[in-house]
């Protein structure tokens, strides 16, 4: 047996789009063919793209993602492609067993395909159902193990969670002996999570005794984001090769083995670590800065959620703070300064500095800048219903939605909100007013975070010689949502590094009341921040969608019932 060339096909697939994402499949197959590989891997459900969510219930969805697979395997046979062995992912449907009556349910499948047909599939055995997932809901889990024989060495395929669980397919390789684990898979974004994915790989590289080839999938896909990173670990989990993060690449790597007839081992040759060693001189991504990674997983999301739904451009309403300030930068980063609309809406409250320092940043980044004061129209309104007190300071934030709303409809735009995650669990925004929008790319970001990210952002572009994105005062002035005169943020909540401290234990950890005094914490910001979480659920589900980047985001992270009389003691 020689060496076996293998490619990890990092790509972003988009759900739904059978056509492109099978153009995609042929594409990258042909780059992979050039450099020499026998092998080439795609992320989970590539045909589909991930995650497919109730799509899987409906039969013609599957039968079209299979005449799509069909399609591509008959493709890459016409085009020359043939001789590469190539796994894709895939929405399949159980094998019915005879005399079975019920309707066959959909699995979650790698497909291998060589020589114009299917060679092999394999069906996802553990499904994840947590968090951000629900596939016990929509799909059957596999019962059988899969091992492919690519130019003589035996190749196990499992799907992402497979390697999250114990027992099951990776137990089923160990027995049976593998050269390589490949492991497709759509793993979502969350911070730290590449030193999880890492230990993971190892602790199945050295079960399985053969090295690990992990794809992950790039890309946003609604709330989600995949960061790619797609890595080999040897049989005793040392990375051999990584490809960088939030974008498509081809990551090619040379498994070498020695004839199959080992003396040094009773066990089966292909399986014996020894027989085994790494000869190729892949690339190794370097790791990102923790700041970095979680920005440019904003910049992911954002980018492909206005892509993938048809969006040229955003709408948002710059107030000269800082969470505008950084969704516009992270804009400007993600589709072009040029194709940001940035609005400044002077009320009556609204300070001369903040209006500076929307012009500013706009200059900074290249964005289209316009003014349009709203003064009137909140008069008009107030003078005819007689409104005061919080009815009137929330008109401002209306009056400002419906502007941004109606250049939306108007030009086209999406509209972005920009609230943070500590204001979303308290509940800190108006409703129809600044929490407007359709998509929301700070929903998972706690203000702390929003500033340290400002600053790195920032200081990327002077490392970079360029000018840095946000005006340094709209990183140092105090928050304000300019509704009454002389307000600020700390009017009504706790500084927001004693706030953030109370949330993380509260919400990411879910501390009850107990805890969180035995923490030390003082009673009474305890009581009112658990209040204002809990009284904001409501507000919370009707928020746009915005990009996960922690272990727990508000969404389908955490579900909780609106109407509950539940109360921490
Ligand atoms: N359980 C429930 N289910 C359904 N609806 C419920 C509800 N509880 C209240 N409501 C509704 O909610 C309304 C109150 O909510 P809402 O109208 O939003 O008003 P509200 O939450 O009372 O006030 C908005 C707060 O956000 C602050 N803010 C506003 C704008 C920007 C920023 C910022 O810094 O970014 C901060 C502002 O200073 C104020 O403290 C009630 O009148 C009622 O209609
Ligand atoms: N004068 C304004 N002109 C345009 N948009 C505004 C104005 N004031 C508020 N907004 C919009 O409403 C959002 C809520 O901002 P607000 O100033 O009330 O609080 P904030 O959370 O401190 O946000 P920021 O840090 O962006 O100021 C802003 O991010 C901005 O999109
Ligand atoms: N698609 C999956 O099976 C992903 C599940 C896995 N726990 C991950 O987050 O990577």
């Amino acid at each position: 047996m020689g060496d076996v060339r293998i490619a990890l096909a990092q790509i972003d697939t988009c759900v739904g789009d059978l056509e492109a994402n099978t153009r995609s499949i042929v594409e990258w197959t042909r780059r992979a063919a050039e450099a020499g590989a026998d092998l080439v891997v795609f992320p989970e459900m590539t045909v589909t793209g991930y995650p497919i969510e109730d799509l899987a219930l409906r039969a013609s969805f599957r039968r079209g993602a299979e005449s799509a697979l069909q399609a591509t395997a008959a493709r890459l046979e016409e085009e020359g492609l043939g001789s590469v062995t190539v796994v894709v992912g895939s929405v399949g449907e159980q094998t019915r067993r005879e005399h079975d009556a019920a309707p066959a349910r959909p699995t979650n499948q790698a497909v291998a395909l060589r020589h114009g047909s299917v060679q092999a599939r394999y069906d996802k055995h553990h499904l994840p159902n947590y968090g951000v997932f629900d596939e016990f809901r929509i799909f059957a889990p596999g019962t059988e193990p899969c091992v492919l024989e690519v130019a003589g060495a035996r190749v196990g395929v499992v799907v992402c969670e497979d390697i999250w669980q114990d027992g099951g397919p990776v137990a089923a390789l160990t027995r049976a002996g593998v050269d390589l684990l490949l492991v497709l898979n759509g793993s979502p974004f969350e911070e730290g999570k590449g030193h999880v994915r890492a230990e993971l790989a190892t602790r199945r590289a050295r079960e399985v005794d053969a090295p690990v080839a992990y794809v992950n999938m790039v890309g946003g896909q609604d709330d989600l984001v995949f960061d790619g990173g797609s890595f080999v670990v040897d049989a005793e989990g040392r990375l051999l090769a990584r490809a960088p993060q939030f974008v498509e690449h081809l990551l090619v790597w040379g498994l070498a083995t020695r004839p199959s007839d080992d003396p040094a081992t009773d066990r089966p040759a292909a399986a014996a670590s020894a027989a085994r060693r790494d000869r190729s001189r892949a690339q190794v991504a370097p790791a990102l800065d923790p700041d970095e990674e979680i920005y440019r997983a904003l910049v992911t999301g954002l980018s492909g959620y206005v892509r993938k739904n048809g969006f040229r451009s955003v709408v948002l309403g710059l107030s000269g703070g800082i969470d505008s300030a950084l969704v516009a930068a992270i804009s400007a980063d993600a589709i072009g300064g040029e194709n940001v609309v940035g609005v400044s809406m002077p009320s009556r409250y609204s300070s001369d500095h903040s209006r500076d320092d929307a012009a500013d940043l706009a200059e900074r980044i290249g964005a289209d800048y316009r003014v349009q004061p709203i003064k009137p129209m909140v008069d008009a309104f107030e003078g005819e219903l007689g409104l005061e007190g919080v009815a009137a300071e929330n008109l401002q934030a209306r009056v400002r939605g419906v502007v941004l709303m109606a250049l939306s409809n108007a030009e086209g735009h999406l509209v972005l909100a920009t609230g943070n995650k500590s204001e979303l669990a308290v509940g800190y925004s108006t409703i129809y007013g600044d929490a407007v929008g359709g998509f929301a790319p700070l929903k998972d970001v706690d203000k702390s975070r929003v500033w340290a990210l400002a600053r790195w952002r920032n200081n990327a572009a002077v490392d970079a010689g360029e000018v840095p994105p946000i005006p340094e005062s709209s990183i140092t002035k105090p928050p304000s949502a300019e509704l009454r005169p002389g307000q600020v943020d700390q009017d009504s909540l706790p500084p927001y590094e004693l706030l953030d401290e109370v949330l993380d234990a509260y919400v990411e950890h879910a501390e009850g009341r107990a805890e969180l005094l035995a923490r030390g914490l003082d009673a009474a910001v305890v009581d009112k921040v658990l209040a204002l979480v809990d009284r904001a659920e409501w507000k919370r589900r009707q928020y746009p969608l915005g990009p996960k980047v922690t272990a727990l985001a508000f969404g389908r992270d955490r579900r909780l019932p609106i109407t509950t009389r539940w109360r921490e003691p």
